[in-house]
């Protein structure tokens, strides 16, 4: 079978679809070249001489890993030339990045995080990158932060990058969920999956245990009955999986099935969760959606939240259909 390589393929997205012009095409390709950059990076681990910290701090009070910060270059720097953007926000910045004064300005906004799983940067298991896409609003700087404060529903493109065994870039340009495995000989991105689709029911749930004791009643109620298994409410056995970088516990959720949660907590509580809803939320919930699961913070669909902060926070509960209107069900009974 001939390869199909991500610009083919895009090329022929802006033939079926008028969403997915020239000038988005040029954008993800140049994406999926930053990508192609990190892996390389990640890939080199120790040798690189790219783990530990940065010793710098970021806007989420978080320690930068030597690899946030790289990552976070790498996007900014591919990016700032291309005639596509207006301008970009990110997970590791405090305020917007705007298009140099001499470059093209496009009509596209880019938001991610550069590098998701940070915790696991150093012990050598999956990361990636997080993207998303919306358009640049008339009239409103693009070094403003309300230009970004767009629903999720609005995003006209998303995607993940995965640093796994393989490299892998999973997108959306709202015409279903495709997957490309970066062919390391040929340095490209080549089709390998299409019309990716998530399956309603799952035995599988994924959510770190260890806050146990500060999930909500609805959250505590949901994971006792999993753990209950067939001699349970729900007359069947769960299995449990938790990465800790959200990028590899969704693509597992897109691949198989499951529902991955990282729901309000006391803990968390007054920040309003531990997930970003502009970087991690809106992206990954896009795409979920485009498979054919769903995503809720537990009390609403995330795609619908009206974002009133850059690195604004929100609870997280995507997956299987039917296991996340389970846990939604259980939030309205409370
Ligand atoms: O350490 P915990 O509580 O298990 O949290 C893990 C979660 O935090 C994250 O690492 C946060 O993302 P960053 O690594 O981009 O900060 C998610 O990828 C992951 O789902
Ligand atoms: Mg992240
Ligand atoms: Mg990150």
């Amino acid at each position: 079978m001939k390869p199909i390589f991500l610009t083919q393929f895009l090329i022929e997205e802006q033939r079926k679809n008028d969403q997915c012009g020239a000038d988005l095409r040029l954008l993800l390709e140049v994406v999926a070249r930053a990508c192609k950059r990190i892996s390389l990076a990640v890939g080199k681990g120790a040798l690189g001489g790219v783990l530990g910290d940065a010793g710098t701090g970021n806007i989420q009070g978080e320690a930068q890993k030597k690899l946030d910060v790289l990552s976070n270059d790498i996007l900014l720097e591919a990016n700032a030339w291309g005639g596509h953007l207006a301008g970009m926000a990110s997970e590791e910045m405090d305020e917007p990045s705007i298009i140099p004064g001499e470059y093209p300005k496009g009509g596209y906004l880019l938001l991610f995080d550069p590098l998701d799983g940070s915790s696991n940067i150093d012990v050598n298991i999956s990361v990636g990158t997080i993207f998303s896409v919306l358009r640049a609003p008339e009239g409103i700087d693009p070094a403003d932060s309300k230009a970004y404060l767009q629903a999720g529903a609005t995003q006209v493109a998303a995607g993940y990058a995965v640093y796994g065994p393989s490299t892998m870039l999973v997108l959306t340009v709202g015409t279903g969920v495709h997957a490309f495995t970066l062919d390391r000989e040929l340095g490209s991105f080549v089709l390998t999956q299409s019309n990716l689709r998530i399956p309603e029911d799952t035995k599988e749930f994924s959510i770190n245990a260890s806050n146990a004791r500060h999930w909500e009643a609805p959250v505590q109620r949901y994971v006792d009955e999993c753990l209950k298994g067939k001699e349970g409410p729900r007359g069947k056995d769960f299995n449990m999986r938790w990465v800790a970088s959200m990028v590899a516990d969704v693509h597992r959720i897109i691949s198989r099935g499951g529902v991955f949660m990282y729901p309000l907590d006391a803990k968390t509580q007054a920040q309003g969760g531990k997930l970003r809803l502009l970087y991690e939320a809106n992206p990954m919930g896009y795409i979920v959606e485009q498979a054919g699961g769903a995503a809720s913070t537990g009390r609403e669909r995330i795609l619908d939240i009206q974002p009133h902060k850059l690195h604004q926070r929100v609870p997280v509960i995507m997956g299987s259909k039917n296991e996340v209107e389970r846990v939604v069900a259980y939030h309205r009974e409370g």
